[in-house]
């Protein structure tokens, strides 16, 4: 159902965002940010703490405006800003344990277009210029390629461009797919491999620059192909000082923590040979939100998404990378994202959380009996 007037549209929870676009588009509207998937469902984004990038954008949740909550007790909750305020604030990162949400109401804005524009660059020059990256896209994005200096920048701006796109069947599926998910397969035999891959590819696909342009949902999600693993951790961005009575511009409070946490992955990959990371790890940022269990709550931050994937299924070691990479992590006080890998127990996130014990009571009162827990969330809460 959409409100035209206040631009905003109530779904069923378990609505595919694939199915949704279509029918805002048809109203004119969108949705203001997306994670790199639609085939997924407004229920479950918001289970999990969806996010993309753009440091003028919270987490996907921050753009739901209402909720309606089937509780263990059989009752219908309408959960808003202005109605049952606390569940609200717990609900939109609700990891499926506070009851069946059933419905939810999402803030759109018109629609719009968006042009992407990939260039490469080198991770000191990134590091180094991050907040004027920051500056210049409103959803920069770059993605960083192990054993290398590689980075590929990503730009993704509103534009009045007519749709136009760089994509290519032979670069895109022959070589970035086929070839590349072979040669993946022949270095779980050759591990040494890999640092080769990830150069040869971004010489063959990201080292010029790309622009597409389109509406905004289609630009926004692209084909992630591979069966994956990953791990997608929340590092806080230090908050630009109140600006002070001087020339200077507002230096950044603490010290900027996603230059540090880069430098020393790859710190550990150069002094660790036997350790083989995919390509990328991939950089974003987003804004601070007062959800109680969103990886963003009260600080604008960075996610540091790292991948190894699985060529035609077959896994691949990874605890090496997975653990140093979790130190690192936890060492710039980082929260991992919901819905992927990592090894966090209630004694973890009581220290990362500081609304946790609040979340606990909430869930504890709405779920007495522990209807909605399962083996994950066990370790999550006791
Ligand atoms: C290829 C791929 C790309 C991805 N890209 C991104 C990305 O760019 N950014 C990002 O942050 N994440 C990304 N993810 C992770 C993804 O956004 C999350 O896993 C998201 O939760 C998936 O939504 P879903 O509808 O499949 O959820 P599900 O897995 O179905 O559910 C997620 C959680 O919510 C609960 N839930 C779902 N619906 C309801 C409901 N109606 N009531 C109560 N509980 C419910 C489920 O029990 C589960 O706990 C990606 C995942 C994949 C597979
Ligand atoms: O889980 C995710 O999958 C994609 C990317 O890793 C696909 O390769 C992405 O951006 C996520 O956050």
């Amino acid at each position: 159902m959409v409100d035209t007037e206040k631009k905003q549209v109530t779904v069923e929870a378990g609505i595919l965002l694939t199915d949704l676009h279509p029918q805002l588009d048809k109203h004119g509207l969108a949705l203001s940010n997306l994670g790199a998937v639609s085939d997924v469902t407004a229920g479950g984004v918001i289970g999990s703490g969806t996010h993309n990038t753009g440091i003028k954008h919270g987490i996907l949740a921050t753009q739901v405006v209402a909720l309606t909550l089937l509780m263990a007790d059989g009752t219908i909750l309408e959960c808003s800003e202005s109605s049952n305020a606390e569940v609200f604030q717990a609900a939109r990162v609700h990891l499926g344990c506070l009851g069946v949400v059933l419905t939810v109401t999402l803030q759109c804005v018109p629609q719009f277009h968006l042009q992407e524009t990939t260039f490469p660059s080198t991770l000191k020059e990134v590091l180094d210029n991050l907040d004027s990256h920051l500056k210049k896209s409103e959803y920069f994005r770059f993605l960083w390629f192990p054993h290398s200096e590689n980075v590929s920048v990503i730009y993704q701006d509103h534009t009045i461009k007519p749709p136009s796109s760089s994509a290519n069947w032979f670069w895109d599926y022959a070589i970035g797919f086929y070839l590349l998910e072979f040669l993946l397969w022949i270095s779980t035999f050759l591990p040494g491999l890999v640092g080769w891959i990830n150069r040869f590819f971004f010489w063959l696909l990201f080292n010029g620059k790309k622009e597409n342009c389109n509406l905004s949902h289609k630009i926004f999600t692209y084909e992630c192909r591979f069966k994956q693993h990953v791990q997608d951790w929340a590092i806080p961005r230090p908050l630009p000082q109140v600006w002070v009575p001087s020339p200077l511009p507002p230096r950044a409070e603490g010290r900027e923590k996603t230059k540090e946490a880069l430098l020393e992955l790859k710190a550990m990959l150069e002094a660790n040979p036997k350790v083989v990371a995919h390509y990328p790890v991939e950089v974003r940022f987003t804004r601070g939100d007062d959800i109680l269990l969103s990886p963003c709550f009260q600080r604008d931050s960075c996610y540091m998404n790292i991948i190894m994937y699985r060529p035609y299924g077959k896994d691949v070691p990874r605890l090496d990378y997975w653990l140093a990479y979790e130190t690192i992590m936890k060492k710039v006080g980082g929260r991992p994202h919901w819905a992927k890998a990592h090894n966090c127990t209630r004694k973890d996130f009581e220290k990362m959380y500081p609304a946790f014990q609040r979340f606990c009571a909430i869930r504890e009162k709405l779920d007495p009996t522990g209807m909605f827990l399962n083996a994950y969330l066990e370790k999550v809460f006791y």
